[in-house]
């Protein structure tokens, strides 16, 4: 469960079993024709993908250079991609037989698509949420009720997406097992970085077939933005073996460079584990996660998937910043420019990719992963932000 140093399983003893078993369910599933045809199923008859690729015409004149393709993850059912591995971990659930789904949620896509799968396959579900993101994110907070999940929102600490795993870890381990953990990204202890990026791997394969209507080559550049890294491992998994094409996860500069304004992980942080697992994080002077801020509640986040952090040391993939300014002006331009409003934890990476285009040949390409809708921001953005 190691990517180079990075990954692992640092849990408390009294998991390991459970964690086994998960591992050993997988493994047993991931092959099985059962599991890939009910997955293929629900993917085209429930899920409505494949999502298309859109070429982004007017954004792409606006920039002056490489033309800017978008990845529509928005048009996933619920919303966002979070679905792509909710789907699949509530039916890896089901096969060990669990009765209830347990996860943790910031922008609250995870918890609304974990709600949605949970709905689908008749488990129980419970989501615990900071009380920052439950206000921030309301919208996404009555979907998960409608939904039939219970909403526990954790008033700890910073309020937002740490404490929420915390909380959503420590109810697991109370009842792991009749219930199982459906953590949101590609973070936490083996197996789940793994899982979830092989879940959320459908989103490059598409990508990578749908790009070559488009164009007869492969993009010059796939950009996502990085929160704990699974919209990003999503789309890099189409193209990982084509060194050609670069590879670029855009975290969130915030309010700027100060520990504690942004959630710029590989940017700023250093070796360390959290959450059950090493990678690169943000530490305040005791070694303890550092206070994260980002307008992205889906990317405040201080540590990162650990196969980023080795794709990022081994230097397959390169980092990209975007601060909230930045997030907010690609918010409003990809509205105005294509009639599609990003989350803003997506308009970071459209943010990066206007930035790059300008920088590039009119006969370059970039593939954007829009991971998300805006919805659940839009009133946030403009009692903050004044529509321009
Ligand atoms: C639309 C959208 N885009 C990107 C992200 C960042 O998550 P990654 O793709 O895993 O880096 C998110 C993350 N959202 C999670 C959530 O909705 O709960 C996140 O807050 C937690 C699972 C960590 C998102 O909602």
């Amino acid at each position: 469960g190691f990517f180079g140093k990075f990954g692992g399983s640092f849990i408390p003893p009294m998991l390991e079993v459970p964690f086994a078993e998960i591992t050993k369910a997988y493994n047993d599933i991931k092959n099985s024709p059962e599991f890939i045809e009910e997955l293929k199923y629900v993917r085209k008859h429930f899920q409505g993908r494949p999502t298309p690729i859109s070429f982004a015409k007017n954004l792409t004149e606006h920039c002056g250079g490489a033309k800017i393709y978008l990845k529509r993850e928005d048009l996933n059912h619920t919303g966002a991609h979070k679905l792509n591995h909710c789907m699949a971990e509530v039916i890896l659930a089901k096969h060990l037989g669990k009765k209830k789904v347990i996860a943790e949620t910031g922008a609250g896509q995870h918890g609304v698509a974990l709600a949605t799968a949970a709905a689908y396959f008749g488990l129980e579900c419970e989501i615990h949420m900071g009380e920052v993101d439950v206000e921030k994110e309301h919208p996404n907070v009555v979907r998960m009720k409608i939904l039939g999940a219970k909403v526990v929102t954790v008033t700890d600490g910073l309020k937002t997406l740490k404490e929420a795993v915390d909380s959503a870890f420590g109810a697991y381990i109370q009842e792991y097992e009749e219930a199982i953990y459906c953590i949101g990204s590609v973070v936490g202890p083996h197996p789940f970085p793994m899982m979830v990026r092989d879940f959320q791997s459908v989103v490059g394969f598409e990508a990578k077939e749908q790009f070559k209507e488009h164009e007869n080559k492969l993009p010059d550049s796939v950009v996502a933005c990085v929160g704990g890294g699974s919209n990003a491992m999503g789309i890099f998994a189409g193209f990982i073996d084509d060194k050609e094409v670069g590879l670029v996860g855009v975290e969130p500069l915030g309010r700027g460079s100060k520990l504690g304004d942004h959630a710029a992980s590989l940017t700023y942080g250093e070796e360390g584990v959290m959450h059950g697992f090493n990678s690169i994080m943000l530490k305040d002077k005791d070694g303890e996660p550092a206070p994260v801020y980002s307008i992205g509640s889906g990317i405040d986040y201080p540590s990162v998937g650990p196969e980023q952090a080795y794709l990022n040391e081994t230097g397959r993939t390169t980092v990209g910043l975007c601060d909230d300014k930045e997030a907010v002006n690609a918010f409003y331009a990809l509205s105005q420019l294509e009639g599609i409003i990003p989350a803003l934890e997506s308009a970071h990476a459209v943010a990066y990719a206007m930035k790059i285009a300008k920088t590039m040949d009119k006969d370059q390409t970039i593939l954007v992963n829009l991971s998300g809708r805006g919805d659940k921001d839009i009133d946030f953005v403009v009692d903050n932000h004044p529509i321009p």
